[in-house]
């Protein structure tokens, strides 16, 4: 409107109406924009939080198959002990880091038996079968164990478990094992072997009460180390290969958490552990199951000409030193993340004391399988394989009576019956 016309309006009335009409006009048009804009904002939020919801339903079905009342109600359960008959000691909760792997299995199984409490964490990685760790799990589910899907890197996993039970011990034995495919896949290790053993580390600091760590280390760690046998005083500061060097690197962040916040700590050097439920990875596995195929093997030969040599256990007898470990660990000494003494700090040798040679354990299959291998003999490649080893095992037979019974011959009898009931001589599973 003219501001003319405005000021000096010619027929007052109408211009008072119009201008009334005007102003409703704009009044009116302003609330519809407000209430427009507000319905906007409205629909803005619900769909925020719509989509929040589904992102957060979505990260729990894509990322954890965990939580909820039946779940704890799982987890307590299987982490119950059971009183025992024949003996003082009032028993142990454990939490067992990678339950469906080999020794983790064989580990749960064990203590179960004896009444007890375990609960078992695993990720279930592809890298072997997972088929294999799922049957394992269904084992320990017939024995009354729950094993946890996820990961030791989730730490709000990791203290859910420890809100629900006051674990006293944690046997930490998830990792990134082999030594040869360290060279494929190096992240790998640091993620498992690393960042997974500081992400539980904190949360047991943090634990109240602290519980008692015995975790898995590695004969690897002696690397080019000449000196033999073996002994835990040895130099470990050559390792061969990333699998070796992280173990190592274990050793050294175990240790900082024992020092810093009083957490008990027994690391086990394990040798070349073999046996039923084996891991198909291992060199006594896939030789027979090629065997058995018609398929060659690759027999890796030193230098010179020299056969290597592994001080090859059997999975009983290091399921002994886990649980001798276990039993005379020693209890954590800090609360709240706070150190409130001094705490064991120990490193065992898990080993066999008579190393054999790849051929002999060849050999020894052979018999067993009645079946002659296609062998295929190389010299080494420069993957990070060390030429022997050999345990000396006087410190964990003084501290909790090691002794291991069993021989490779009588051993390898006992995984090739286990082979040839889970797979057949075909090669299928038929469990
Ligand atoms: O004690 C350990 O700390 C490690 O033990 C195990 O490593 P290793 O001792 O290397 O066992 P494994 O692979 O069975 O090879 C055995 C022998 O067969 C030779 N070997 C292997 C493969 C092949 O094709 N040919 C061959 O000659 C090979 O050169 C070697 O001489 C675990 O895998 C590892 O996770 C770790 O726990």
């Amino acid at each position: 409107m003219p501001l003319e016309e405005e000021l000096f309006p010619s027929t007052p009335g109408k211009v008072k109406n119009q201008t009334m009409n005007r102003q409703l006009h704009r009044c009116f048009s302003s609330t519809s924009t407000l209430f427009l804009w507000a319905l906007f904002l409205i629909a803005l939020t619900a769909s925020y939080l719509s989509f929040q919801s589904f992102v957060d339903s979505g990260s729990k079905y894509f990322t954890a198959s965990w939580g909820g009342i039946q779940w704890e109600k799982q987890v307590r359960n299987s982490a119950q002990i059971l009183p025992r008959r024949s003996s003082s000691s009032p028993g142990m909760s454990v939490l067992v880091t990678g339950a469906a792997g080999f020794v983790g299995s064989h580990v749960s199984l064990a203590l179960k038996k004896r009444g007890d409490g375990v609960v078992g964490i695993d990720n279930f990685n592809s890298y072997y079968d997972p088929s294999l760790k799922k049957a394992r799990k269904s084992l320990l589910n017939d024995h009354g164990i729950f094993i946890v899907e996820g990961d030791i890197n989730d730490a709000k996993l990791l203290a859910k478990l420890f809100d629900v039970v006051a674990f006293t011990h944690v046997m930490h034995l998830a990792a990134q094992a082999g030594v040869r495919y360290a060279m494929e896949n190096p992240g790998s290790y640091v993620h498992s072997n690393i960042a997974g053993l500081v992400n539980l580390l904190e949360i047991c600091k943090s634990a109240n009460p602290q519980p008692s760590i015995v975790w898995a280390s590695s004969s690897s760690v002696y690397g080019l180390n000449e000196k033999v046998p073996f002994s835990e005083s040895d130099r470990t500061d050559q390792p061969a290969s990333l699998y070796a060097a992280t173990k190592k690197a274990g050793e050294e962040i175990t240790h900082t958490y024992n020092h810093i916040y009083g957490l008990s700590i027994t690391g086990l050097r394990f040798f070349t552990v073999y046996g039923p439920w084996g891991r198909p990875d291992m060199a006594y596995f896939s030789f027979t199951r090629n065997i058995l195929q018609g398929k060659p093997i690759t027999i890796y030969r030193g230098k010179n000409r020299v056969d290597l040599a592994r001080d090859f256990t059997y999975i009983d007898d290091i399921v002994k030193g886990c649980i001798g470990s276990l039993d005379t660990s020693g209890k954590s000494t800090g609360t709240g993340g706070k150190k409130r003494g001094p705490a064991p700090y120990r490193i065992f040798n898990l080993g066999n004391t008579s190393p054999v040679t790849v051929p002999t354990l060849v050999s020894i299959l052979e018999r067993h399988l009645k079946v002659k291998a296609k062998k295929n003999v190389i010299d080494m490649p420069g993957n990070g394989d060390v030429p022997f080893t050999h345990a000396n095992i006087s410190y964990a037979s003084k501290e909790f009576g090691y002794k291991p019974t069993t021989d490779l011959q009588t051993g390898l009898k006992k995984f090739v019956r286990w082979y040839l009931s889970y797979y057949g001589y075909n090669g299928k599973s038929v469990t």
